[in-house]
């Protein structure tokens, strides 16, 4: 009988934490891995991540074979069976491992009948996947995307949100030596992509510190705010440290701050492997006293709906329901930036979003409310950024720009001059 510490087992484990617990899966992974061998995390996160963004594909394979929505963990066994099948799994030792999983739980044990049937004809049927269209968006994100860009660019995200993401790299000093020793191609914008990372840890130069795992379009935000030696700069929403270290890396002195302690653990932790410094502080943005600086990076606690490529949990974790707040929360923490600004100083403001509540539309709302306050577009036209991605507000990106590079994340990038 399946256990909980078997791969399968924990991987349900986890599909549950996301659809039913309607956890994220970055929170949830942790405690769950734990419970595995080491040599197993890896096979577990790939399996999980790999059902995920297969999920209304699996469910579009069960429906002709389910009269009813069997009980959540249920579907979540013959999600994960499915999964495997159809992207060339043996089937026999899928479905008795899932048969395994459903006699492993009192709740989960009358089904163990059902799995097996279910997952059977899935096999014979297996040819139907390919045929299959490309997962849309839930209708709580696709409603105001489509509002927001219309229906050719949404399926362009949604395209590349399935197509998932390679791993990009940025160097803490020289990008193109980077690239050589990496055997990756060197991006216009500076960043490394890497086809083929395999396990991060063992690339080389990881402990070194030579650089960091980040998505290019993560990147620019520090970029924009392109940090001279010696200038004070307030990263304000630091955790996990990636814009905390590119400042780091140009030279500023640079004060992190975060509410989280947790994760400010992790800005700590990339500090020291990096050799880089800043003063670390855990305090509320809105509460903090400090400064005032010459330049604030603001990378906002945001919806993250520009990483579902990435994070495809997002759209089973969450309804749309706490994104009001966000918008609000954003709002105040712009004002407070400013004013923790030198007069003339510069405000980088970033979103991992896609929507433009959370980019646009703040822009918009700050400067109405900010006499003196104005957008330097100037200071976006990067190397490797299409003017056309820039428009009044600021930088807008999608997930499917440089599609046939890999895309990137959604992003929202500006630059905000106090006078
Ligand atoms: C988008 S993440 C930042 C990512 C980070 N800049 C990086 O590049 O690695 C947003 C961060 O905002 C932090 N945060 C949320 N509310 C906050 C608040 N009121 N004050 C300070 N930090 C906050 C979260 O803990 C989270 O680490």
């Amino acid at each position: 009988m399946s256990n909980p510490k078997d791969v399968r087992y924990v991987v349900v484990d986890l599909l549950d934490d996301v659809t039913v617990e309607k956890r994220l899966l970055s929170e949830a992974l942790l405690k769950r891995l734990a419970k595995l061998p080491a040599e197993d995390r890896a096979r577990a996160q790939r399996l999980v991540m790999q059902t995920l963004r297969d999920m209304d594909r699996c469910d579009r394979m069960l429906g002709p074979f389910l009269r009813q929505r069997p009980a959540p963990r249920v579907l979540n066994i013959l999600r994960l069976g499915v999964s495997e099948i159809c992207n060339g799994g043996a089937a026999h030792g899928v479905v008795n491992a899932c048969v395994e999983i459903s006699k492993a739980q009192a709740e989960t044990e009358h089904a163990r009948g059902l799995v097996n049937a279910v997952l059977r004809k899935i096999d014979r049927e297996k040819a139907k996947w390919d045929t299959l269209p490309i997962p849309r968006l839930p209708k709580w994100l696709r409603k105001p995307l489509l509002a927001d860009y219309g229906k050719e660019a949404v399926a362009a995200m949604e395209a590349a949100q399935f197509a998932g993401a390679p791993v990009d790299l940025t160097a803490k000093g020289d990008a193109k030596a980077l690239a050589s020793t990496m055997k990756g191609e060197l991006l216009p914008t500076g960043s490394v992509r890497l086809s083929d990372a395999g396990q991060i840890t063992n690339l080389p130069g990881y402990t070194d510190g030579d650089w960091w795992v980040q998505d290019m379009a993560a990147a620019l935000p520090a970029k924009v705010l392109a940090a001279q030696a010696g200038e004070t700069v307030l990263d304000m929403c630091a955790a996990p440290g990636g814009k905390t270290m590119q400042l780091a890396a140009a030279g500023a002195k640079v004060t992190a701050l975060d509410v989280s302690a947790g994760r400010m653990k992790r800005v700590e932790e990339n500090l020291s492997r990096t050799k880089l410094s800043a003063e670390l502080v855990i305090s509320d943005a809105l509460e903090y006293e400090g400064g005032p600086f010459d330049a604030i990076l603001l990378d906002a606690p945001c919806t993250a709906t520009g990483t579902i490529r990435r994070h495809p949990d997002l759209p089973y974790a969450k309804d749309g329901s706490e994104f009001p707040g966000l918008f609000e929360l954003q709002e105040h923490m712009i004002d407070r930036a400013l004013g923790l600004l030198k007069p003339g100083g510069r405000l980088i403001y970033c979103t991992c979003s896609l929507l433009i509540d959370e980019g646009e539309e703040q822009v918009r709302d700050a400067l109405a409310r900010h006499e003196g306050l104005s957008v330097e577009l100037d200071t976006l036209r990067l190397p490797g950024v299409d003017a056309d991605w820039i428009g009044p507000e600021g930088l807008r990106l999608f997930p499917h720009y440089m599609a046939d590079q890999g895309g990137m994340d959604g992003f929202f990038i500006t630059c905000l001059r106090r006078k």
